[in-house]
């Protein structure tokens, strides 16, 4: 077998005119080599002195290893697996409301220096590219760097989350509804147990596969509600911290073959496999092939629509699609179990709303708008009281502001500073939300009675121009589903306790400790009056 020796090795380099490359053996490569051993130790030392005490952000307090390292926050996010919003927390408590807690971000914990952060657009905010990249979404409106380039992507899509969209669809949430209900009123005939979390992921995931890419994604159709489906954005939640530090792995999960993926890592899979069916539907509706429906999804009409050439490449299209899809499944389900949660195990809460929700659903059946239910006072705090427990995102997403200095009690942030504040800290404020763990709506009311604005501090939607822009859908599924789910059913909680759905971890939204959020249940009682 032939073997280049090193002198046929070198000829060739030489012949291709690469003779100054150092020689492997010279002494001239192996003083490079030590140069380079040498001299990593005193780069890192040099880098540290500088992040520590010349850095913009040296006056900002914080630990010296957060100051100098992103490896703090890779240990407590990727090592013990989302768990760096409880060191931040316990940072906060040592170093006071304004932390560094990586050597180029700063995180505020203050309830009331929220809307400084997350402004409306007469003050320029910018989203921080390596904490979007994780995602994947290039080009869709989420993971829009510049407030230009995400003003002219998101009003391609906000008109059909408006409040007037979301009310015109209430008939495909209540399609959904009555699918769940199928669910219910057969596992109550066999004395099942049911999934309760499992079904809310099911509802939301076929009505935003519906909306968006006009097909039924089955979850309800399957007497399982086909659990694995959710599979795809818990692979892209569990996955995140690890993709935020390690971005290579995003590139390589990319090129390989799903068959492949599939055996190394199940999450990822599913992931990619998601992606690539949506994708596949995308390109067919850029082609002009139609879901051949009454109403014509999103996705439909922005493939076919109006729009800069720029903006009609189909991955980019596809990606907020998935934006959508992601967005719209896992947040408002969560919300719904732990709504299920906490009024299976509070009677006196269940049966007040049950007697004010009898005021607009004379019967069981009765189909109430969004509206109508809206105002009901008592079925509002619960929907505001279910938000605030549920937290929605619980990842720090940064802005920056790129011609403004922030200032936060005598420290100046430099223009461009990524700056973060974390939705669950002001949800839980105990300043403004007393006994924080507690779920208890009349805490609503009585602050209005007081005067108090509490839904000031309601920044599960974010704040500003990146507010969520699927809002009206989430709060439209809350209202329509807990209504129905409150006026039909008495259920019992089965093998299922806080712990179950109490905030452990943090991967994007909040898991328990173990596993994925789960709520499961026995159908008492079918109301029949
Ligand atoms: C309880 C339910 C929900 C919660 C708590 C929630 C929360 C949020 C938050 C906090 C953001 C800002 C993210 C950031 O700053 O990086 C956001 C953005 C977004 N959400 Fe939601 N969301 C919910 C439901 C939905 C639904 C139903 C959809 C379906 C369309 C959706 C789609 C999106 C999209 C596409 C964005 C990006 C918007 C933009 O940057 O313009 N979300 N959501």
């Amino acid at each position: 077998m032939y073997r280049p020796s090193r002198h046929n090795l070198r000829t060739t380099l030489d012949l291709f005119g690469f003779a100054h490359l150092p020689r492997f053996g010279d002494s001239s490569m192996a003083g490079i080599l030590l140069l380079a051993l040498c001299g990593l130790p005193v780069y890192i030392a040099i880098k540290s002195i500088y992040r520590l005490y010349f850095h913009p952000l040296s006056k900002i307090p914080g630990p010296k290893l957060a100051a100098i390292t992103g490896a703090y926050e890779f240990y407590f996010n990727v090592i013990k697996r989302g768990m760096f919003i409880w060191e931040m927390e316990r940072l906060h408590e040592v170093y006071g409301p304004i932390i560094r807690v990586t050597p180029n971000e700063v995180h505020i914990k203050d309830s009331d220096y929220y809307d400084e952060i997350y402004a409306s657009n007469k003050r320029r905010r910018e989203k921080v590219y390596d904490r979007v990249a994780k995602f994947d979404l290039e080009g869709s409106g989420f993971s829009s760097i510049s407030p230009e380039d995400h003003r002219m992507r998101r009003a391609q899509i906000e008109k059909y989350f408006s409040r007037q969209s979301v009310t015109n669809i209430e008939h495909v949430i209540y399609e959904s509804i009555d699918k769940l209900d199928e669910h219910f009123q057969r596992a109550f005939k066999t004395n099942q147990v049911v999934g309760v979390d499992a079904g809310f992921a099911g509802l939301t995931s076929d009505i935003i596969h519906n909306y968006a890419y006009g097909f039924n994604s089955g979850n309800l159709d399957h007497e399982n509600f086909n659990e694995n489906v959710r599979d795809g954005v818990n692979g892209l939640l569990k996955l995140a911290h690890l993709l935020f530090h390690v971005p290579i792995l995003q590139t390589i999960m990319k090129m390989l073959p799903l068959w492949v993926l599939e055996k190394c890592n199940p999450y990822a899979y599913a992931l990619q496999s998601q992606k690539a069916d949506l994708l596949d539907r995308t390109t067919k509706f850029i082609q002009g092939h139609s879901a051949e429906l009454k109403n014509r999804p999103i996705m439909e009409i922005l493939c076919t629509s109006d729009m800069p050439e720029e903006l009609r490449e189909a991955v980019r299209l596809n990606n907020e699609g998935f934006a959508m899809v992601i967005g719209g499944i896992e947040t408002t389900a969560r919300s719904l179990a732990i709504a299920a949660f906490w009024l299976m195990t509070n009677d006196t809460i269940k049966n007040k709303l049950r007697e004010e929700l009898r005021t607009v659903m004379p019967t069981p059946d009765s189909r109430p708008t969004w509206s109508q239910l809206e105002q009901l006072p008592y079925m509002s705090v619960v929907v505001s009281e279910t938000l605030r427990l549920s937290t929605g995102i619980a990842n720090r997403s940064p802005r920056a502001a790129p011609s403004e200095a922030l200032v936060y009690k005598g420290y100046v942030i430099p223009p461009g500073t990524p700056v973060s504040e974390t939705n669950y800290f002001v949800l839980t404020d105990p300043e403004i939300f007393p006994d924080p763990h507690t779920f208890d709506p009349d805490r609503w009311l009585r602050a209005a009675a007081r005067g108090q604005r509490l839904d000031k501090y309601m920044v599960n939607f974010s704040k500003g121009t990146r507010i969520c822009v699927g809002m009206n859908l989430a709060y439209a599924e809350l209202y329509l589903v807990l209504a129905a789910f409150v006026r039909r059913y008495d259920m019992e909680l089965f093998e299922t306790t806080e712990k179950d759905i109490a905030f452990a971890r943090d991967f994007g939204t909040p898991y328990p400790d173990d596993g994925n959020i789960r709520v499961r249940a026995m159908v008492t009682k079918v109301i029949e009056e």
